[in-house]
């Protein structure tokens, strides 16, 4: 908590009691375009608190537990199986706000956190320690989010957007815009599994994308689509922000994070390493 207090006084413009060393609160910026009268501007979404996420993988010793003769012959001689868990810290004390309106790009080497931060404010993974608090339900939009590959795309269309609470005349009045945003054409009449990659990620996004969210937590799932698709992207993504949503992206393309985003959170090895403007903090992880 004291770091979420540190945090919030840094967004109220009060220095922090300890003075933060390369993390930046970015202050939420007017988005442009309209809002809802009933959504004031720098209004929290998604108040992440010290958080810390630890996976714990079963039959798998640790490094210092592996290949060590001591621990081996102790073992033996107390008649103890090998040690059968390791625990992986992947996110660690992680804090920050996000408001209506941010779109927020995440960045980071592989293995540096961004997908398991994202499962965490999705509310797939319980923290180890910390919390996170969210305004709305969040959805999460994956590469891997769970479209059923034996199904035709028409079948996933209906069933993804009643997994979403949509009515079934919400369904019959979406449905045509979600196959053309797509682009899927005719195929929507064939199972998933004879789809490209690229087909597979555009129809998640287009399906996903049909609602309005309170928090649409992107992974990596514009990665396969073509420029135009990209770009139809993009600007559906900046609809929602306008809706006073908040979007958070993890992409590897940077440009595509740079052009869509008015915020970016840089993780390195499970912290945050610095979040702020995008030209700048892009600058500064390209450096390294
Ligand atoms: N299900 C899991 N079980 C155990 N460890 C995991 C699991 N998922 C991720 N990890 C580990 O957690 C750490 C962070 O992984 P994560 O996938 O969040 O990173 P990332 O930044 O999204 O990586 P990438 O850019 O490669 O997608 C890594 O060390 C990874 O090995």
């Amino acid at each position: 908590m004291a770091e979420l207090t540190k945090e919030l006084s840094q967004v109220k413009g009060e220095k922090p009691a300890v003075p933060g060393k390369d993390v930046r609160v970015h202050p939420n910026p007017e988005p442009q375009g309209k809002r809802p009268l009933d959504v004031p501007t720098g209004t929290p979404t998604v108040i992440v608190d010290d958080l810390h996420i630890v996976y714990r993988v079963y039959g798998a010793a640790s490094d210092a537990e592996k290949g060590n003769a001591v621990n081996a012959l102790t073992r033996i001689l107390k008649r103890q199986g090998r040690p059968q868990m390791k625990e992986v810290h992947a996110v660690k004390g992680v804090t920050f706000v996000a408001y209506h309106g941010d779109a927020i790009g995440i960045v980071g080497r592989n293995g540096s956190g961004k997908s398991t931060l994202l499962r965490a404010i999705a509310g797939l993974l319980p923290p180890h320690k910390g919390a996170v608090y969210t305004d709305g339900q969040p959805s999460l939009l994956g590469v891997n989010a769970a479209l059923m590959r034996e199904l035709t795309g028409e079948r996933n269309i209906v069933l993804g957007c009643y997994a979403m609470g949509m009515t079934p005349a919400e369904v019959r009045e979406k449905y045509q815009e979600i196959v053309d945003f797509s682009g899927i054409d005719e195929f929507v009449q064939l199972p998933m599994s004879t789809y490209s990659s690229g087909m597979g990620a555009r129809l998640r996004f287009a399906i996903s994308s049909a609602k309005t969210h309170d928090v649409l937590l992107i992974d990596e799932a514009l990665a396969t689509g073509d420029r135009e698709f990209r770009k139809k992207s993009e600007e559906r993504i900046r609809q929602i922000r306008e809706s006073a949503g908040t979007v958070f992206l993890v992409a590897h393309d940077l440009k595509v994070i740079e052009e869509t985003c008015n915020r970016v959170i840089w993780l390195h090895k499970g912290k945050i390493k610095m979040d702020g403007d995008p030209k700048e903090v892009i600058a500064a992880y390209n450096k390294g």
